[in-house]
């Protein structure tokens, strides 16, 4: 079977997006987007994303699989080239259009921006998810600067959802984490059940912030949405940065805005198309 795709990234973090709208299943399996995601012996990604026919009033369903054929609940950037995806399969879409998308993580609502940018409202932080490991949990369910220890090092994380999981470090200097032995050493550790994605955090103002990230089921990427947007949340309930912070990331800024008039996290940053291709 042949399948027609686009390669959109946000920052880096890249994806093979797929115009699924006939049906209300991915029309590929998680192995073979293993394969496609392949940067040696396929397409290369961090994911695959799906636009489907909306669910419940929705205009459309997104769902992703991670490069190691994993279906997490959200995607931040992902989120932001589908919205651009949609566009261009729609044809003609003006700036300011919003779409309705439901995920596994609820409705997510991008509206289009000038300059290839997204803005989207990713709904509300959750400190209490399910995901959130009970083990490390103290007073009220929450997990705030709990210690947690890896590699000989006591780390304090806080744990936030953005309907996927995050586990969130402060650190002195991003530079010094050796994020390729650490970050999945975070993310298998029994405590988190259903894995996690980690932040690395270095404050460089409290409207300014480095991240580093390993992602759940894709590894090191470039940017990661949840992961900022989930990270600028912990800043501020940790009293370290403001509500309204920019995100530093390997592969470019995001801005991110934790409203204290509705709770909401907005995230504005571009999601670009590479190119078109036919898997065969
Ligand atoms: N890169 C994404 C997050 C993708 C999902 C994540 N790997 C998970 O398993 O939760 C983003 O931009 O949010």
């Amino acid at each position: 079977m042949s399948i027609y795709f686009t390669k959109y990234q946000g920052l880096g973090n890249d994806f093979i997006l797929i115009d699924n709208r006939h049906q209300i299943t991915p029309i590929i399996t998680p192995e073979l987007a293993v394969l496609m995601c392949d940067r040696n012996f396929g397409i290369g990604a961090d994911g695959v994303i799906f636009a489907l026919p909306g669910e419940n009033g929705s205009d459309y369903t997104m769902r992703i699989y991670n490069s190691d054929g994993s279906e997490p609940e959200m995607c931040g950037n992902g989120i932001r080239c589908l919205a651009q995806f949609i566009a261009e399969i729609e044809g003609d879409a003006p700036i300011g259009k919003t779409y309705q998308i439901q995920t596994l993580a609820g409705v997510i609502c991008p509206r289009l921006e000038a300059d290839e940018q997204v803005t989207v409202d990713m709904g509300y932080p959750q400190l209490k998810a399910q995901e959130i490991p009970t083990t490390l949990v103290s007073a009220d369910n929450q997990v705030i600067n709990e210690p947690l220890e890896i590699a000989q090092t006591t780390w304090l994380v806080t744990c936030v959802s953005m309907g996927n999981p995050h586990c969130i470090t402060f650190v002195e200097d991003v530079a010094a984490i050796p994020l390729a032995t650490l970050g999945p050493k975070f993310e298998h550790h029994t405590v988190f059940p259903s894995r996690t994605n980690t932040e690395f955090i270095q404050v460089i103002r409290p409207d300014y912030i480095k991240m580093l990230v390993w992602e759940r089921g894709a590894g090191a990427t470039l940017a990661c949405g949840t992961g900022a947007c989930a990270s600028v949340v912990a800043g501020v309930i940790t009293n370290k940065i403001d509500r309204k912070c920019t995100v530093e990331l390997p592969g470019g800024c995001l801005n991110i805005h934790w409203s204290d008039t509705d709770q909401r996290v907005y995230m504005t940053g571009p999601a670009k198309k590479v190119f078109t291709g036919c898997y065969l």
